[in-house]
Protein backbone atom coordinates (compact mmCIF):
# COMPACT_ATOMS: atom_id res chain seq x y z
CA UNK A 1 0.00 0.00 0.00
CA UNK A 2 2.75 2.73 0.77
CA UNK A 3 4.64 1.50 -2.24
CA UNK A 4 1.43 2.44 -4.37
CA UNK A 5 1.09 5.90 -2.17
CA UNK A 6 5.01 6.87 -2.83
CA UNK A 7 4.19 5.35 -6.89
CA UNK A 8 1.14 7.71 -6.94
CA UNK A 9 2.40 10.76 -5.42
CA UNK A 10 5.85 10.40 -7.42
CA UNK A 11 3.65 10.29 -10.83
CA UNK A 12 0.51 12.92 -9.42
CA UNK A 13 4.09 15.26 -8.68
CA UNK A 14 5.31 15.49 -12.41
CA UNK A 15 2.06 16.39 -13.99
CA UNK A 16 2.58 19.28 -11.69
CA UNK A 17 5.92 20.15 -13.02
CA UNK A 18 5.75 18.78 -16.83
CA UNK A 19 2.33 20.11 -17.33
CA UNK A 20 1.52 17.80 -20.22
CA UNK A 21 -0.57 18.56 -23.57
CA UNK A 22 -3.25 16.73 -23.44
CA UNK A 23 -6.01 16.64 -26.58
CA UNK A 24 -9.78 15.41 -25.28
CA UNK A 25 -12.47 15.15 -28.32
CA UNK A 26 -14.98 14.84 -25.53
CA UNK A 27 -18.89 15.35 -25.06
CA UNK A 28 -20.38 18.57 -24.77
CA UNK A 29 -21.30 17.87 -21.26
CA UNK A 30 -17.90 16.64 -19.81
CA UNK A 31 -15.77 19.52 -21.54
CA UNK A 32 -15.89 22.17 -18.44
CA UNK A 33 -15.47 19.37 -15.54
CA UNK A 34 -12.46 17.75 -17.71
CA UNK A 35 -10.37 20.75 -18.30
CA UNK A 36 -10.75 22.07 -15.34
CA UNK A 37 -9.82 18.46 -13.54
CA UNK A 38 -6.71 18.37 -16.13
CA UNK A 39 -5.77 21.94 -15.05
CA UNK A 40 -6.12 21.23 -10.86
CA UNK A 41 -4.01 18.45 -11.67
CA UNK A 42 -1.15 20.43 -13.17
CA UNK A 43 -2.14 19.12 -16.90
CA UNK A 44 -3.06 21.76 -20.05
CA UNK A 45 -6.08 20.35 -21.40
CA UNK A 46 -6.81 21.07 -25.41
CA UNK A 47 -10.55 20.37 -26.47
CA UNK A 48 -9.39 20.05 -30.01
CA UNK A 49 -11.81 18.19 -32.21
CA UNK A 50 -12.20 19.49 -35.72
CA UNK A 51 -10.83 17.16 -38.23
CA UNK A 52 -9.33 18.97 -40.11
CA UNK A 53 -6.68 20.62 -37.49
CA UNK A 54 -5.95 17.36 -36.08
CA UNK A 55 -3.32 16.55 -38.46
CA UNK A 56 -1.19 19.33 -37.56
CA UNK A 57 -2.03 19.24 -33.85
CA UNK A 58 -2.33 15.68 -32.83
CA UNK A 59 1.34 15.01 -33.35
CA UNK A 60 2.49 17.41 -30.89
CA UNK A 61 0.41 16.42 -27.86
CA UNK A 62 1.56 13.92 -25.06
CA UNK A 63 -1.72 11.87 -25.00
CA UNK A 64 -5.28 11.37 -26.10
CA UNK A 65 -8.90 11.50 -24.69
CA UNK A 66 -11.41 10.15 -26.63
CA UNK A 67 -14.41 10.11 -24.96
CA UNK A 68 -17.94 8.87 -27.14
CA UNK A 69 -21.16 11.13 -25.05
CA UNK A 70 -21.93 13.08 -27.91
CA UNK A 71 -21.28 10.98 -30.95
CA UNK A 72 -21.94 12.66 -34.53
CA UNK A 73 -20.70 11.56 -37.48
CA UNK A 74 -18.27 14.44 -37.30
CA UNK A 75 -16.96 13.58 -34.02
CA UNK A 76 -16.41 10.39 -34.88
CA UNK A 77 -14.01 11.20 -38.29
CA UNK A 78 -12.19 13.67 -35.91
CA UNK A 79 -11.59 10.70 -33.28
CA UNK A 80 -10.57 7.96 -36.16
CA UNK A 81 -7.89 10.32 -37.39
CA UNK A 82 -6.53 11.35 -33.98
CA UNK A 83 -6.78 7.74 -32.46
CA UNK A 84 -4.65 6.28 -36.15
CA UNK A 85 -1.83 9.50 -35.38
CA UNK A 86 -1.54 8.07 -32.21
CA UNK A 87 -1.25 4.64 -32.91
CA UNK A 88 0.80 5.43 -35.68
CA UNK A 89 3.34 7.52 -33.36
CA UNK A 90 3.49 5.90 -30.46
CA UNK A 91 1.36 8.71 -28.42
CA UNK A 92 -0.95 7.33 -25.60
CA UNK A 93 -4.37 7.44 -25.73
CA UNK A 94 -7.22 6.65 -23.50
CA UNK A 95 -11.14 5.32 -25.00
CA UNK A 96 -14.29 6.40 -22.76
CA UNK A 97 -16.85 4.52 -24.39
CA UNK A 98 -19.69 6.32 -23.02
CA UNK A 99 -23.07 3.99 -23.60
CA UNK A 100 -21.76 1.93 -25.98
CA UNK A 101 -24.75 0.04 -26.11
CA UNK A 102 -26.90 3.07 -26.66
CA UNK A 103 -27.15 2.04 -30.38
CA UNK A 104 -25.62 0.24 -33.49
CA UNK A 105 -23.66 3.39 -34.23
CA UNK A 106 -21.96 4.07 -30.97
CA UNK A 107 -20.88 0.69 -30.79
CA UNK A 108 -19.06 -0.01 -34.32
CA UNK A 109 -18.12 3.29 -33.18
CA UNK A 110 -16.50 1.76 -30.39
CA UNK A 111 -14.92 -1.11 -32.44
CA UNK A 112 -13.49 0.77 -35.10
CA UNK A 113 -11.75 2.53 -32.13
CA UNK A 114 -10.23 -0.43 -30.36
CA UNK A 115 -8.78 -1.42 -33.93
CA UNK A 116 -6.06 1.54 -33.27
CA UNK A 117 -5.07 -0.04 -30.04
CA UNK A 118 -6.24 2.19 -26.83
CA UNK A 119 -3.41 2.21 -24.36
CA UNK A 120 -6.38 2.27 -21.74
CA UNK A 121 -9.88 2.13 -21.88
CA UNK A 122 -11.90 3.25 -18.76
CA UNK A 123 -15.73 3.00 -18.51
CA UNK A 124 -18.55 2.15 -16.08
CA UNK A 125 -19.25 -1.69 -15.26
CA UNK A 126 -22.60 -1.33 -17.71
CA UNK A 127 -19.96 -0.07 -20.33
CA UNK A 128 -17.38 -2.62 -19.65
CA UNK A 129 -19.70 -5.88 -19.66
CA UNK A 130 -21.16 -4.25 -22.97
CA UNK A 131 -18.35 -3.69 -24.57
CA UNK A 132 -16.44 -6.65 -23.57
CA UNK A 133 -19.09 -9.10 -24.58
CA UNK A 134 -19.73 -7.53 -27.92
CA UNK A 135 -23.90 -7.06 -27.05
CA UNK A 136 -25.43 -4.47 -28.65
CA UNK A 137 -28.49 -5.04 -26.21
CA UNK A 138 -27.34 -4.96 -22.61
CA UNK A 139 -29.82 -3.34 -19.65
CA UNK A 140 -27.91 -0.49 -19.41
CA UNK A 141 -29.80 2.95 -19.53
CA UNK A 142 -27.42 5.44 -21.18
CA UNK A 143 -24.67 6.97 -19.89
CA UNK A 144 -25.16 5.85 -15.98
CA UNK A 145 -24.06 2.28 -15.36
CA UNK A 146 -26.63 -0.31 -13.86
CA UNK A 147 -24.12 -2.80 -12.51
CA UNK A 148 -21.82 -2.46 -9.55
CA UNK A 149 -18.16 -2.38 -10.60
CA UNK A 150 -17.38 -5.47 -9.10
CA UNK A 151 -19.67 -7.55 -11.48
CA UNK A 152 -17.29 -6.58 -13.80
CA UNK A 153 -13.97 -8.28 -13.52
CA UNK A 154 -14.03 -10.67 -15.79
CA UNK A 155 -15.43 -8.64 -18.64
CA UNK A 156 -12.80 -6.44 -17.88
CA UNK A 157 -9.72 -9.12 -18.13
CA UNK A 158 -11.59 -10.25 -21.28
CA UNK A 159 -11.57 -7.30 -22.88
CA UNK A 160 -7.88 -6.59 -21.73
CA UNK A 161 -6.52 -10.06 -23.50
CA UNK A 162 -8.74 -8.69 -26.74
CA UNK A 163 -7.64 -5.57 -26.86
CA UNK A 164 -4.47 -5.50 -25.53
CA UNK A 165 -5.66 -2.62 -23.76
CA UNK A 166 -5.06 -2.06 -19.95
CA UNK A 167 -8.90 -1.81 -18.60
CA UNK A 168 -10.30 0.30 -15.57
CA UNK A 169 -13.77 0.07 -14.03
CA UNK A 170 -14.63 2.55 -12.68
CA UNK A 171 -17.41 2.22 -9.41
CA UNK A 172 -17.36 2.20 -5.55
CA UNK A 173 -14.00 -0.02 -6.25
CA UNK A 174 -12.33 1.03 -9.48
CA UNK A 175 -10.61 -1.96 -10.79
CA UNK A 176 -7.74 -1.91 -13.50
CA UNK A 177 -6.44 -4.88 -15.20
CA UNK A 178 -3.97 -6.30 -18.16
CA UNK A 179 -6.16 -9.44 -18.06
CA UNK A 180 -4.12 -11.10 -15.54
CA UNK A 181 -3.30 -8.93 -12.77
CA UNK A 182 -6.38 -6.84 -11.06
CA UNK A 183 -5.63 -3.94 -8.96
CA UNK A 184 -8.31 -2.06 -7.12
CA UNK A 185 -8.59 1.37 -5.67
CA UNK A 186 -10.70 2.21 -3.39
CA UNK A 187 -11.21 5.89 -2.76
CA UNK A 188 -14.31 8.22 -4.20
CA UNK A 189 -17.36 8.56 -2.45
CA UNK A 190 -20.83 7.82 -3.70
CA UNK A 191 -22.04 11.00 -4.31
CA UNK A 192 -19.21 11.29 -7.36
CA UNK A 193 -21.90 9.57 -9.31
CA UNK A 194 -24.25 12.21 -8.92
CA UNK A 195 -21.93 14.66 -10.70
CA UNK A 196 -22.02 14.51 -14.21
CA UNK A 197 -18.66 14.02 -16.16
CA UNK A 198 -16.75 13.01 -13.09
CA UNK A 199 -16.31 9.44 -15.31
CA UNK A 200 -15.15 11.40 -18.18
CA UNK A 201 -12.64 13.68 -16.53
CA UNK A 202 -10.91 10.57 -14.37
CA UNK A 203 -10.48 9.26 -17.98
CA UNK A 204 -8.78 12.34 -18.81
CA UNK A 205 -7.12 12.18 -16.09
CA UNK A 206 -5.43 8.77 -16.81
CA UNK A 207 -4.53 10.57 -19.97
CA UNK A 208 -2.10 12.86 -18.29
CA UNK A 209 -1.06 10.34 -15.86
CA UNK A 210 -0.10 7.98 -19.14
CA UNK A 211 1.82 10.79 -20.96
CA UNK A 212 4.54 11.12 -18.54
CA UNK A 213 5.19 6.93 -18.37
CA UNK A 214 2.83 4.89 -21.00
CA UNK A 215 5.33 1.72 -20.59
CA UNK A 216 3.52 1.99 -17.08
CA UNK A 217 -0.36 2.32 -18.23
CA UNK A 218 -1.98 -0.20 -15.57
CA UNK A 219 -0.05 2.20 -12.63
CA UNK A 220 -0.52 5.22 -14.62
CA UNK A 221 -4.78 4.10 -14.14
CA UNK A 222 -4.66 2.92 -10.86
CA UNK A 223 -2.78 5.99 -9.35
CA UNK A 224 -5.19 8.87 -11.84
CA UNK A 225 -7.96 7.05 -10.20
CA UNK A 226 -7.04 7.02 -6.65
CA UNK A 227 -6.08 11.07 -7.03
CA UNK A 228 -9.55 11.59 -8.36
CA UNK A 229 -10.99 9.43 -5.25
CA UNK A 230 -9.14 10.99 -3.09
CA UNK A 231 -9.52 14.47 -4.48
CA UNK A 232 -13.54 13.36 -4.11
CA UNK A 233 -13.20 12.36 0.13
CA UNK A 234 -11.40 15.99 0.85
CA UNK A 235 -13.98 17.18 -1.74
CA UNK A 236 -17.01 15.63 0.28
CA UNK A 237 -16.19 16.99 3.40
CA UNK A 238 -17.04 20.14 2.62
CA UNK A 239 -19.84 19.73 0.14
CA UNK A 240 -23.40 19.95 0.75
CA UNK A 241 -24.70 18.14 -2.30
CA UNK A 242 -23.81 17.37 -6.17
CA UNK A 243 -23.18 21.03 -7.22
CA UNK A 244 -20.66 21.90 -4.24
CA UNK A 245 -18.83 18.19 -4.41
CA UNK A 246 -17.53 19.30 -8.05
CA UNK A 247 -16.29 22.45 -6.66
CA UNK A 248 -14.66 21.27 -3.90
CA UNK A 249 -13.56 18.04 -5.62
CA UNK A 250 -11.53 20.59 -7.79
CA UNK A 251 -10.24 22.47 -5.37
CA UNK A 252 -8.99 19.56 -3.22
CA UNK A 253 -6.85 18.16 -6.29
CA UNK A 254 -5.76 21.35 -6.86
CA UNK A 255 -4.44 21.48 -3.23
CA UNK A 256 -3.40 17.97 -2.66
CA UNK A 257 -0.18 17.22 -0.99
CA UNK A 258 2.14 14.39 -0.47
CA UNK A 259 0.86 13.99 3.03
CA UNK A 260 -2.62 14.20 2.56
CA UNK A 261 -2.47 11.92 -0.38
CA UNK A 262 -0.63 9.20 1.19
CA UNK A 263 -2.98 9.13 4.32
CA UNK A 264 -5.70 8.55 2.50
CA UNK A 265 -4.82 6.35 -0.75
CA UNK A 266 -6.04 2.68 -0.69
CA UNK A 267 -5.10 0.77 -3.29
CA UNK A 268 -5.03 -3.21 -3.15
CA UNK A 269 -3.76 -6.28 -5.06
CA UNK A 270 -7.38 -8.07 -6.11
CA UNK A 271 -5.96 -10.98 -8.11
N1 LIG B 1 -20.16 4.03 -5.11
C1 LIG B 1 -19.05 4.76 -5.29
N2 LIG B 1 -18.22 5.01 -4.25
C2 LIG B 1 -17.10 5.74 -4.41
N3 LIG B 1 -16.72 6.30 -5.60
C3 LIG B 1 -17.50 6.09 -6.66
C4 LIG B 1 -18.70 5.32 -6.58
N4 LIG B 1 -19.27 5.28 -7.81
C5 LIG B 1 -18.47 6.00 -8.63
N5 LIG B 1 -17.40 6.48 -7.95
C6 LIG B 1 -16.33 7.33 -8.50
O1 LIG B 1 -16.95 8.33 -9.29
C7 LIG B 1 -16.18 8.60 -10.47
C8 LIG B 1 -17.07 8.43 -11.69
O2 LIG B 1 -17.37 7.06 -11.85
P1 LIG B 1 -18.69 6.56 -12.58
O3 LIG B 1 -18.65 5.06 -12.52
O4 LIG B 1 -19.87 7.25 -12.04
O5 LIG B 1 -18.37 7.02 -14.07
P2 LIG B 1 -19.33 7.20 -15.32
O6 LIG B 1 -20.57 6.42 -15.14
O7 LIG B 1 -18.52 6.95 -16.54
O8 LIG B 1 -19.62 8.77 -15.20
P3 LIG B 1 -19.93 9.87 -16.34
O9 LIG B 1 -20.33 9.12 -17.56
O10 LIG B 1 -20.99 10.75 -15.75
O11 LIG B 1 -18.68 10.63 -16.58
C9 LIG B 1 -14.99 7.66 -10.42
O12 LIG B 1 -13.88 8.37 -9.93
C10 LIG B 1 -15.41 6.56 -9.44
O13 LIG B 1 -14.33 6.04 -8.73
C1 LIG C 1 -25.29 12.68 -19.62
C2 LIG C 1 -24.46 12.43 -20.80
N1 LIG C 1 -25.01 12.12 -22.00
C3 LIG C 1 -24.11 11.93 -22.96
S1 LIG C 1 -22.51 12.11 -22.42
C4 LIG C 1 -23.05 12.49 -20.85
C5 LIG C 1 -22.11 12.83 -19.76
C6 LIG C 1 -21.75 11.69 -18.92
O1 LIG C 1 -21.12 10.65 -19.58
MG1 LIG D 1 -18.96 7.52 -18.47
Amino acid sequence: MEEWGKRTWNLFSKIRTESPLIQCITNFVSMDLMANTLLSAGASPAMVHSVEEIPDFTPRVSALCVNLGTLSPDSLSAMITAAQICSELGIPWVLDPVAVSASSFRFDACVRLLGFKPTVIRGNASEIIALSSSSKSSSAKGADSTHDSMDAVEAAKLLARTSGAIVAVSGATDIVTDGNQVVGAHNGVALMQKVTATGCSVTALIAAFLALDKTHALDAAVSALAVFGVAGELGMKMAKGPASLRMHLIDALYGLDEATLLSHVNITSLS
